[in-house]
Parts: C-alpha cells; structure tokens; sequence
C-alpha cells in the first residue's frame, strides 16, 4: 500500500503515539487485573468515578486501525467540530488532531473524568505539537459535553461502555445531519446502544466495521424532529 506523508508521519506526533502505545503494552493488563479483582469484591459495581480511579493508570488507547480511520474521516469530512468521549492519555485525540491541522483547522472537544489523565493528555498534544486543535474538559462527559460551541460532524465514543448511550442521547440534538459516530469497542458495548443506533426510524444509518476489535460506525441521517 502506498500512501501519501500525512501528519501521522510527524516525528513528534508519532514519538507521543508510541510512548502511549508502550506504556499501554507495559501497564495496561497488570492494571485492569488489578481493577477487576478489586472491584469484584464490591457489593456494587462501581461507579463511572470509581472505574476511572482504578483505571488511572491504563492508557487504553485506540487501536492504530482506529486511529487512522479517524484521521482519514477528518480528512475527507473537514469537519469544524470533533467531539470525544474518553480521552484517556489522548491516543485517539492526537490522531484527530493531527488530521484537523492537516486540514487546516477545526477543532477537537475532549472528555475525561480522572483530572490526572486529562492533564497527561494535554502535556501529550502539547509535546505532539497539537494543543492548538484540542480542547480536553475534565470531568463526566455528561456534564462536560452539555455545552458546545456548534454542530457536532463528527462524534468518538470510548469511555465507559454503559455510557456510550446516555452521552449519544445527550448529543444527539447538536450532531448534525450527516454527522459521523464512531463507536469503540464494539464487543463489550450494551445492546441498548446497538440497537438504538441500527433501529430503524431512530436516525442512523450503522454498521459494525472490523477495524481494532470492531467499531459501531454510524452516519446520522435526520436529526429529531
Ligand atoms: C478507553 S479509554 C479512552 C482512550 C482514548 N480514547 C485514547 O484513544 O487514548 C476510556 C476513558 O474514558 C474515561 N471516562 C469514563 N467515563 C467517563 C465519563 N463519564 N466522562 C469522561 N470520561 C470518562 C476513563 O477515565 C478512561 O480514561
């Protein structure tokens, strides 16, 4: 495959890539090990605040595949306004990012809860070169991403699955017609979510593609009356 020197190329964007990568491949499953086994123990499961406290440590970042499939929607769509629920250390952010200066502008709204990885992923688009194209609020999605500052084209979901829905519900108003929804995760997300997404009559036009461990790729195609 031939391709053409995008900003993925960018040394400093793709050395920020690679330390996320391999602190995820260092950490990641002795964290989660440790997450599941003490939550388990819990009368509850635990709250969104609670998972990112034990998940703080865990980058999790988007798969390449997914990445890329990001940048090159942003490429091809232009789009003004990328909203992002979940920038953990800001893998997917960077991706997103790199694709807006690439086209010349636009901008990115990031969500995360736990302060400390919402600080580590602003040093991170600073270090990419990329502060200037992304927004990182911290704190629940659901509060953050009330307020926008127009249309939404372009909306990532990969937070905490059981949210995935209500963060849709709550952007659903402002995401545009033609507006894309990239949905993480497929294989661990609820059917509640699926199901409001392939439903006929509730505005979407979705598929799963098999990009990392599979995506919910949706294009809204009327906005509510
Ligand atoms: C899978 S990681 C995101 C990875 C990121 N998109 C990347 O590619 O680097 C999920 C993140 O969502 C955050 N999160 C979970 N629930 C949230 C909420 N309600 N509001 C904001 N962030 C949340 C978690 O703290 C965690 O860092």
């Amino acid at each position: 495959m031939t391709t053409a020197t995008t900003g993925l190329d960018d040394e400093r964007v793709g050395a920020v890539l690679d330390e996320i990568a391999r602190t995820a491949e260092r950490n990641d499953p002795d964290v989660m090990k440790r997450a599941y086994a003490t939550a388990a123990d819990w009368p509850q499961p635990p709250t969104a605040q609670e998972a990112a406290e034990l998940c703080a440590q865990a980058a999790l970042p988007v798969h390449p595949q997914v990445g890329t499939f990001l940048y090159q929607l942003i490429r091809s769509l232009r789009p003004a306004l990328v909203v992002e629920f979940g920038t953990s250390f800001g893998a997917s952010t960077i991706y997103a990012a790199a694709a807006l200066r690439d086209n010349g502008g636009g901008r990115i709204i990031g969500s995360e809860l736990h302060p400390g990885k919402a600080d580590r992923a602003r040093s991170h688009l600073e270090r990419a070169g990329l502060a200037g194209y992304a927004e990182i609020r911290t704190g629940d999605a659901r509060e953050q991403l009330a307020t926008l500052p127009g249309p939404v084209d372009l909306l990532l979901l990969d937070g905490w699955k059981e949210l995935y829905l209500p963060v849709l519900k709550l952007l659903e108003p402002a995401l545009r017609t033609g507006g894309l929804v990239v949905s993480d995760n497929l294989p661990m997300l609820p059917p509640e979510f699926t199901d409001h997404v392939r439903a006929a009559g509730n505005g979407y036009l979705s598929q799963q593609l098999p990009l990392g461990d599979g995506i919910e790729f949706s294009v809204r195609l009327q906005q509510e009356a």
